[in-house]
């Protein structure tokens, strides 16, 4: 059995294993407890959500952490259906609760489960509150006074607080005249009746239903896991070559996003950041900070440079986008694996949200995702192919034998190009002579290597992944 630890977001173990009822009983308590001491507040708010995605036995998992965390005083509001880990959030936030507890294991695979601790203001705690959680679990926690116990209905405030976001009128009658064909790929996770409630009418949703092995996959917006998506756009392309098209996918609990264009070709967070920026800066005539990760395309910078937007840069994580959006008025800030979220929403990434905003961008300009992104390269000039490998780690000797490579050895040279300057705020960020890069890093979340490039074509992608694969098994 693995020690219980916070990893990026949250604590995440295989069900049965690591992730057992035993063990969720012992967090929860403590989880509900810090957030107290860090959130309790001069409101007196007792109050601490319960929440769940919609694994195996997530709704039984949640139930028994609301049991838990009641038991030792505080009022418990226990969700009464699966929803989005971001809808949580902002019930923490809008219920001005101590903060929300979740149960999901966000794009994992099927026999993971976790738990997410959000803060009273609508987003994941740092790394200071989950170092207090687990620095108390085992302790004794007292006695007290049970609270009370109420179920509530996660989906209704937080569809009218992003409808409120969104010019939802013109999206309706784009859809009500046949302009707009709308696709959702819920890959059988929590975004599964979202866009339907939002929008009020049906939309084509696919993999719906529960399944808690997820195909045999994981709920991950990655294009491996969408030919599905992709072919269904493309069939429809040739029965209505006329229409606008979007596919729209979410993962497992619904904060990460990406999307296919209307000919069904996949489309990352990389191009979507980029086009949201567009559209909040061009067509709604918004204003503040650009955050962007460090494996983020360089797009961001010189889309935000045109519309005179300032740039901050990240390590990887949502946390320390979230941690800006506290002090500083923010636009957006955007992650290379599918994490956007809004300043002027809640300090968390929000899939459905992001969704909305795409379809408004589709509706207004009356483009597809893909001639969007083209004009915006055209304006700024730049041109972007992106692409990134996952390497499995043999051991975590490996780790640290690269890491010293790193370290000992800087790479001067790459696949033949000179490197011209480097990046180490997480992992290493190469930048090549022929305007490429090449950013080598070890995952946080899983034991892998995460390789990732971006050039002025794909071939240079490739050529950089390609070496720096071998350099990592060399
Ligand atoms: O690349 P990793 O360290 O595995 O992190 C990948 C992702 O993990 C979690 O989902 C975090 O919340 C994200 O912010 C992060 O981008």
């Amino acid at each position: 059995m693995h020690p219980i630890k916070f990893g990026t977001d949250g604590w995440r173990g295989l069900i049965a294993a690591d992730f057992t009822f035993e063990r969720l009983k012992l967090v929860a308590p403590v989880a509900a407890l810090v957030l107290k001491e860090v959130y309790g507040s001069e409101n007196g708010n007792n109050q601490v959500i319960i929440g769940y995605d919609r694994r195996f036995l997530a709704d039984k998992f949640a139930r028994s952490a609301a049991e838990a965390v009641q038991a030792v005083g505080f009022d418990v509001l226990l969700s009464q259906s699966y929803a989005p880990t971001p809808a949580f959030s902002w019930a923490a936030y809008q219920k001005k609760a101590l903060g929300a507890l979740v149960i999901t294991a966000s794009h994992n695979p099927g026999g993971y489960l976790g738990l997410k601790v959000k803060g009273a203001f609508g987003g994941s705690v740092g790394g200071e509150v989950t170092q207090l959680i687990e620095a108390k679990i085992g302790q004794e926690l007292g006695l007290a006074t049970p609270g009370s116990w109420q179920i509530f209905d996660p989906w209704e405030s937080y569809c009218q607080a992003l409808r409120s976001q969104v010019d939802m009128a013109q999206i309706q009658q784009a859809i009500a005249q046949g302009k707009l064909q709308v696709f959702a790929d819920v890959m059988h996770g929590a975004a599964a009746t979202g866009l339907a409630r939002l929008l009020g009418t049906e939309i084509c949703e696919i993999n719906s239903n529960p399944d808690p092995l997820f195909d045999g996959a994981a709920p991950e917006p990655l294009p491996r896991y969408l030919s599905q998506l992709c072919r269904l756009i493309r069939t429809q392309k040739l029965q209505h070559p006329d229409r606008l098209r979007v596919g729209l996918v979410f993962d497992g609990d619904s904060d990460r996003i990406a999307a296919v264009d209307g000919s069904g070709n996949f489309l990352s967070s990389q191009i979507l950041i980029p086009i949201l920026i567009e559209h909040l800066a061009l067509r709604r005539g918004m204003t503040g900070e650009v955050i962007k990760t460090l494996s983020a395309s360089d797009l961001i910078p010189r889309l935000a440079s045109l519309y005179n937007l300032p740039v901050y840069e990240t390590p990887v994580g949502y946390k320390y986008i979230a941690d800006r959006m506290l002090t500083t008025k923010v636009l957006i800030g955007g992650e290379e694996s599918g994490g956007i979220g809004y300043g002027h929403h809640i300090p968390e990434r929000d899939a459905l949200l992001s969704a909305l905003y795409v379809l408004e961008a589709v509706t207004q300009s009356e483009r597809d995702l893909s001639q969007l992104y083209e004009n915006l390269q055209a304006k700024v000039n730049f041109i972007s192919a992106y692409d990134r490998i996952d390497l499995p780690l043999a051991g975590m000797e490996v780790r640290s034998r690269l890491l010293k490579l790193l370290e000992t050895h800087p790479l001067t040279e790459i696949a033949g190009e000179s490197v011209l300057s480097y990046q180490s705020i997480d992992g290493y960020k190469f930048r090549l002579a022929d305007g490429s890069w090449l950013m080598i890093r070890f995952s946080g979340t899983e034991p892998v290597l995460r390789l990732y490039s971006e050039a002025p074509n794909l071939e240079l992608v490739q050529r950089n992944l390609t070496w720096a694969e071998k350099w990592a098994n060399s």
